[in-house]
């Protein structure tokens, strides 16, 4: 039976934007599960971005708790949620977010290197994480010299070499085409099945057939979630 990791119980996310208080998340009770690759869809602007930054620990609640592990994270410090973050989550973008000057390999090094692992250690961890996702052979290429599905490859291989146990990932196909797209959600899904809660916000329906679960995300509220049994495959 697949484990409950994360939990936002009645959250509610306000902005003020100008003269005008924005509620992008409001009376939203969600549970995340280890094993499942859950997608967040909806329009835009109906706060999908806003649940999962809830759940990466990288905003705080206006209003309502946000469970992780059963530990209750939103009356943690920022330093604590940003060791949270480090341990405990991978993060992947739509726009790879990856450091130019860097390598494919070096890249992959730096959440480790953040963590105090030694540089040897580091370097061992990264190149069996670039194994995984078949990009060894580029491991001394620069961004620039990656294409896209290539670059995203090395992103997911940096949110996975410490080993987390939750993958988030903001659009995560939309810079690449369909068959390069059609890779990384393969890649994403076997790293749900080794026990790890992959969780994506996306507009693209194509991605449906890879979920186990979508959460419907509309005006600021969850409006429904399916359990993707047979509908989409
Ligand atoms: N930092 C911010 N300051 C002010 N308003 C914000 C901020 N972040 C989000 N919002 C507003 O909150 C609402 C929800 O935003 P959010 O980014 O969560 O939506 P989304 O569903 O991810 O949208 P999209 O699909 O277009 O990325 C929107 O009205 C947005 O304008």
């Amino acid at each position: 039976m697949n484990q409950a990791i994360v939990q936002v119980k009645n959250v509610k996310k306000t902005y003020q934007s100008g003269d005008t208080l924005v509620t992008a998340l409001d009376s939203t009770t969600e549970t995340f599960n280890k094993g499942e690759l859950t997608l967040i869809m909806g329009p835009s602007g109906s706060g999908k971005t806003t649940l999962l930054s809830l759940v990466g620990c990288v905003i705080y609640p206006t209003s309502g708790d946000v469970y992780l592990k059963n530990l209750q994270v939103n009356n943690l410090s920022e330093n604590e949620l940003a060791n949270i973050r480090l341990n405990t989550i991978g993060f992947v973008f739509q726009q790879f977010n990856l450091i130019e000057p860097l390598t494919a390999l070096e890249n992959v090094m730096q959440p480790l290197i953040l963590q105090g692992v030694s540089n040897k250690e580091a370097k061992e961890r990264a190149l069996i994480a670039l194994e995984k996702v078949n990009l060894l052979e580029r491991k001394n290429n620069l961004p620039k010299k990656l294409s896209g599905g290539q670059k995203q490859r090395v992103a997911i291989a940096r949110a996975l070499v410490t080993n987390p146990e939750i993958i988030l990932c903001d659009e995560p196909t939309a810079s690449l085409d369909a068959k390069s797209g059609a890779t990384i959600m393969e890649e994403l899904k076997q790293l749900s099945r080794q026990d790890k809660a992959v969780i994506i916000v996306t507009h693209d329906l194509r991605l449906r057939k890879f979920a186990d679960r979508i959460v419907y995300v509309e005006e600021g509220k969850v409006s429904n979630t399916i359990s993707n049994e047979e509908d989409y495959k």
